[in-house]
């Protein structure tokens, strides 16, 4: 049997996750289920605990991230090269677009014993996105990645106190609504040099690149709604050309992934991505910040275990994937 360990980042959720982290642990003692637990003390934490857990042995493993997504970031930049490793998610943080793409429950508790079941069962091998900076550093997306407006956001969102206010609220999620809404009226499009498997295409006035693994991002928004984790490509989405009025309709119908029936919104299916442009963009991995174009982005095929049910559509209970709050 696999060793079982958790890295849990008690910020998450601006903290909640550490009540979640509690009834968890309640039912890992009650099922008597042996595990180790480690707390995140600072940000990039986790990707040094998945790091050294992984590395301690060759053992077979199980590393579970208990926060958000920017915690199931880290930890899986932590275990990349580790192939003994096999991932899985907690949902704790704010907008856990992990668990909506991964059919994971909201409910952590029933997270739990769904990864438990997977746990014993056919493990799945899923894609990966690998992001190359200018300056050669390496850091790999499980979600998607995003160059321009929605990276800015998401820099804003993380570095602004207004996400503890919106949390404490209970409206996390509405944070990005509210940055968005009061950043559309200073942004500057730009005009990008995309390449994807080697076709060049530029694209004026645009507002986001964004590459993505699975269809979630921006804490619920199906911004990439044909995109599937293990089909061997990652599924690219331009808005350019757009005013800031038809900018924010657009915004509204990716909720229900409707975007990509505007002419602004081009869509693409590739392996190999290049992103370029005269002004430096900002440039968000799984919703962290990572830094500003350019950047090359190569799709690393089937370079991840983890638990989930998206092989097993039967088994997805649809209210509880659609429902993403935290209980
Ligand atoms: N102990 C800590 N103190 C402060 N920040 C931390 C700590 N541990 C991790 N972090 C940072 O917290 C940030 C947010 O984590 P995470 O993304 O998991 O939660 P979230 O923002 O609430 O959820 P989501 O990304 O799903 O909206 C990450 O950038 C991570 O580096």
């Amino acid at each position: 049997m696999r060793s079982m360990y958790f890295i849990i980042n008690p910020k998450a959720g601006n903290g909640r996750c550490r009540k979640v982290w509690g009834k968890i642990e309640l039912q890992l003692k009650d099922e008597q289920i042996p595990y180790l637990a480690f707390f995140t003390e600072y940000p990039e934490h986790a990707k040094q605990l998945a790091r050294q857990i992984a590395a301690k042995n060759d053992h077979e493993k199980i590393i579970i991230a208990v926060g958000g997504d920017g915690t199931m970031h880290e930890v899986m930049n932590g275990i990349f090269k580790h192939k003994n490793i096999t991932l899985g998610f907690i949902p704790g943080g704010t907008g856990n677009d992990y668990s909506r793409g991964f059919k994971i429950p909201a409910d952590p508790a029933s997270a739990l014993k769904v990864l438990l079941r997977l746990s014993k069962s056919e493990l799945v091998q899923i894609d990966t996105g690998k992001m190359t900076m200018e300056d050669g550093r390496e850091e790999y997306f499980i979600n998607n990645m995003g160059a321009g407006f929605d990276a800015l956001i998401a820099y804003k969102v993380n570095h602004s106190r207004i996400k503890a206010f919106f949390n404490k609220l209970s409206l996390g999620r509405l944070v990005y609504v509210y940055l968005l809404l009061r950043e559309l009226f200073t942004f500057k499009t730009a005009t990008i040099d995309l390449s994807i498997d080697g076709y060049k295409h530029t694209f004026n006035q645009t507002w986001f690149v964004t590459v993505s693994n699975q269809p979630y991002y921006g804490g619920g928004m199906k911004i990439a709604p044909e995109a599937v984790p293990n089909d061997g490509f990652l599924d690219i989405t331009v808005v350019h050309e757009l005013s800031k009025w038809k900018l924010l309709l657009v915004f509204f119908s990716v909720f229900w992934g409707k975007h990509i029936y505007f002419s602004e919104v081009k869509t693409f299916k590739g392996k190999q991505v290049s992103i370029q442009s005269k002004e430096k963009l900002f440039v968000h991995g799984d919703g962290e910040h990572i830094g500003q174009s350019p950047l090359k982005i190569d799709i690393q095929v089937k370079a991840m275990q983890v638990l989930t049910r998206w092989q097993n559509m039967k088994e997805v209970d649809v209210k509880a994937r659609d429902s993403n709050d935290i209980h």
